[in-house]
C-alpha cells in the first residue's frame, strides 16, 4: 500500500513554515490563472470600474488558492511519490488535514465574499462552480483517468469568462472565444507536460495522456491544441471584442506554437526536450495573451 512517505523526503521541509503555507496554495497557477480573470476584465469592461477589478483580482485568487490547497490535500500520497510535489507541506505530513480545512475554508469564504460585494453575481457564481470542478471533480478524476485533463481544463478556462461577467455589459462572443482559447491553449500546456513529467507520473500511477495514450498519439493532441489555439484567436477577432492587432498578436503566437508542435512530430526528436519547449512556450504565450487583453481596448479608442 501507498504510503506518504514512499519516494519523498517526508522529513525534509522546503523553508519556513509561512513558505509551507504559501507552497499550499500553488502561487504560479493561482497567479496566472487569476492573471487572465483581471486581463480578461480589463477586455471586456466598459466602462472600467478600479473597485471591480481589485475586488476580481483579490477574490479570484483566494477562491483559487482555496482549490489548490484542498486539491494538495487530497493529492497529498500521490504528491509525495513525484520529484517535483514530494516537497508540499501536505505531502510531507507538515501540514495536516485540520489545518488544511481552516485553511482552505478561510481562503475560500472570503474569496466569495470579495467576489459578492465588489464584483457580481455572475462572476462570484463562476467561482464557485470552478471551484467545484477542479477541488472536487478533477482532484478526484485525477487518480482514476487520464480523461481528467480534459475536466481540469473547464475550471483551467473559466477565470477569464468571470472576468469578463463580472463587467457591467459583458458581450458573450468574449466569454465563448475566451474560454475556447484556454481550453485549447491548456490542452497543449498539459500534454506537454504529461510528457515531460511522465516519469514522475508514473511512479506516482497517475494516468496522464502521455502514460495512458502513449507519447506518440499525445503528441498530436499538441499539435490538436495549437489548431483550436489558432481558431479561437481567429473567433476572438473575428466574433469578439479584439481589434486586428490582438488577433495578429495572438495569432503569431498560435502560428509558432503550431510550428513547435509540428515539429515534435518527427520520430528523431528527444521528446522529453521538445516537451520541455511546448511546456516553456505555454507559459510566454499565456503572459502575451494577457498583455493583448489589458492593451486590446487601447485600439478600440
Ligand atoms: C488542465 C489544466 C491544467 C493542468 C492539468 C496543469 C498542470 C500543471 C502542472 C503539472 C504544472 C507543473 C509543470 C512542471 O513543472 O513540469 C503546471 C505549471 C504551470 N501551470 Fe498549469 N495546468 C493546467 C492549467 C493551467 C492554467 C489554466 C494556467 C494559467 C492560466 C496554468 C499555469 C501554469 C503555470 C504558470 C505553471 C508554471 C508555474 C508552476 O509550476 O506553478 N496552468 N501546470
Ligand atoms: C476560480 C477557480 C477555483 C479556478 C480554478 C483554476 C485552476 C486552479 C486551474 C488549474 C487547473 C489544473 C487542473 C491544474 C493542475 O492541477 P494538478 O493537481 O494536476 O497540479 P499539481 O500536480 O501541481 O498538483
Amino acid at each position: 500500500m501507498a504510503t506518504r512517505s514512499a519516494g519523498g523526503p517526508r522529513a525534509s521541509s522546503s523553508g519556513s513554515r509561512l513558505g509551507l503555507y504559501i507552497d499550499a496554495i500553488k502561487p504560479g497557477i493561482t497567479v496566472s490563472n487569476t492573471a487572465t480573470a483581471a486581463a480578461a476584465y480589463v477586455f471586456a469592461a466598459q466602462p472600467f470600474s478600479l473597485a471591480t477589478f481589485l475586488g476580481l483580482l483579490l477574490g479570484t485568487a483566494l477562491v483559487i488558492a482555496s482549490a489548490c490547497v484542498v486539491n494538495n490535500h487530497v493529492d497529498r500520497d500521490i504528491d509525495a511519490k513525484m520529484a517535483r510535489t514530494a516537497h508540499r507541506g501536505q505531502a510531507t505530513g507538515q501540514i495536516g488535514a485540520t489545518a488544511s480545512f481552516v485553511y482552505a475554508a478561510a481562503l475560500g469564504v472570503l474569496g466569495l465574499l470579495v467576489l459578492l460585494l465588489l464584483t457580481t453575481p455572475a462572476a462570484a457564481i463562476t467561482g464557485v462552480v470552478a471551484w467545484l470542478l477542479y477541488a472536487v471533480v478533477y482532484t478526484l478524476a485525477k487518480h482514476r483517468t487520464p480523461h481528467a485533463a480534459l475536466i481540469g481544463n473547464v475550471p483551467g478556462a473559466l477565470p477569464p469568462v468571470a472576468g469578463v461577467l463580472a463587467a457591467p455589459t459583458p458581450r458573450p462572443a468574449d466569454a465563448i472565444a475566451l474560454f475556447a482559447l484556454l481550453v485549447a491553449w491548456q490542452v497543449v500546456h498539459f500534454y506537454a507536460i504529461s510528457i515531460r513529467r511522465r516519469d514522475d507520473y508514473a511512479a506516482a500511477d497517475v494516468p496522464v495522456a502521455a502514460l495512458a495514450y502513449g507519447v506518440t498519439h499525445t503528441k498530436r493532441l499538441v499539435l490538436a491544441g495549437a489548431v483550436v489555439f489558432l481558431l479561437a484567436a481567429l473567433g476572438l477577432g473575428a466574433f469578439g471584442s479584439a481589434g486586428p492587432v490582438a488577433t495578429a498578436v495572438l495569432a503569431i503566437c498560435a502560428l509558432v506554437m503550431l510550428f513547435t508542435a509540428a515539429r515534435g512530430q518527427r520520430k528523431d526528436v528527444d521528446a522529453t526536450a521538445w516537451a520541455s519547449d511546448v511546456f516553456g512556450q505555454t507559459l510566454v504565450v499565456i503572459l502575451v495573451l494577457c498583455a493583448v487583453l489589458v492593451l486590446g481596448p487601447l485600439e478600440r479608442l
